[in-house]
């Protein structure tokens, strides 16, 4: 495991020397003008392709703002984002929307399933939405992957928290996103579940070339990924490279919410 110095930008090497799949150039984020220290303040990150980015930090330092303001979900009060090779801060809502549901997939701690519909439909909505048929053969190679096969005709309600959560991720890949976030993904299951939904994860980074930042307090989850962003007081207070789960624990002073 090794850490950078504190500072606010973290560039992961980009051995591709392609386009970012997310980037931000100091993003500041206030909620309240004159009232109380920005969200956010003056985060600089950019993430490759085929990268697998943890976020950490104590409750309040910034995580869930850096999240929603990289996902184009909120609007930075100053600074830049970039999605691809496209500035999201440039878009009207009806375009951002649009760059939310064919280039951004999410993933949740509450599944966010739709139970009226089945396990396929759910898997299959972002490109509904879309209006766009997608392609036949990441769909098999991502149901196949996510060991859905069996369950397309099922309904939400019927499975597992640990099956959900496979068809939300599922459903995050559908349209084979320039990135997916997840925010809390195991945080509702148990350890040996969450495990597998991290293993996916990682699968999809490793073996499908995907690109997922990952909101978690659990160390153990973090350590899963490629590198960890720890925030404080909004700002990027550490990066951790290599992780590992004794190394993010102290990192965090021993305390992780
Ligand atoms: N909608 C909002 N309106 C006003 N202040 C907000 C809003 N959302 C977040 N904040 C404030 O911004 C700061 C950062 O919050 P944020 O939710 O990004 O932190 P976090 O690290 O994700 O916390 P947690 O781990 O508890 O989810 C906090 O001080 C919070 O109170």
């Amino acid at each position: 495991m090794t850490t950078a110095a504190p500072r606010t930008t973290l560039t992961v090497a980009d051995e591709s020397g392609g386009i970012p799949a997310v980037r931000m150039e100091s993003v500041t984020k206030v909620y309240r003008r004159g009232r109380g220290a920005p969200a956010l303040d003056g985060v600089s990150l950019t993430v490759p392709r085929g990268v697998f980015l943890a976020i950490m930090g104590r409750s309040g330092s910034g995580k869930s703002t850096l999240l929603h303001c990289a996902a184009g979900l909120d609007a930075p009060t100053r600074g830049a984002v970039w999605i691809g090779d496209t500035e999201v801060g440039r878009l009207r809502e009806s375009a951002r929307t649009r760059v939310r549901r064919e280039r951004v997939g999410f993933v949740f701690q509450a599944y966010n399933l739709i139970p009226s519909l089945t396990v396929e439909e759910n898997i299959t909505l972002p490109l509904r939405l879309a209006q766009t048929p997608g392609d036949p053969a990441w769909l098999t190679t991502v149901v196949d992957r996510v060991g859905l096969g069996e369950f397309l005709s099922r309904m939400p309600g019927d499975l597992s928290g640990g099956q959900q959560q496979r068809v939300a991720v599922a459903r995050a890949v559908a349209t084979r996103p320039d990135v997916i976030f997840a925010d809390e993904p195991t945080g509702a299951l148990d350890p040996e579940t969450g495990d597998r939904i991290l293993s996916l994860l990682g699968d999809l980074v490793r073996d499908l070339g995907q690109t997922v930042v990952m909101v978690t307090h659990d160390p153990a989850a973090a350590a899963r990924a490629d590198n960890v962003v720890v925030m404080a007081e909004g700002r990027i207070q550490q990066i951790v490279h290599n992780p590992d789960t004794v190394g993010l624990t102290a990192a965090l002073g021993g305390r992780t919410r």
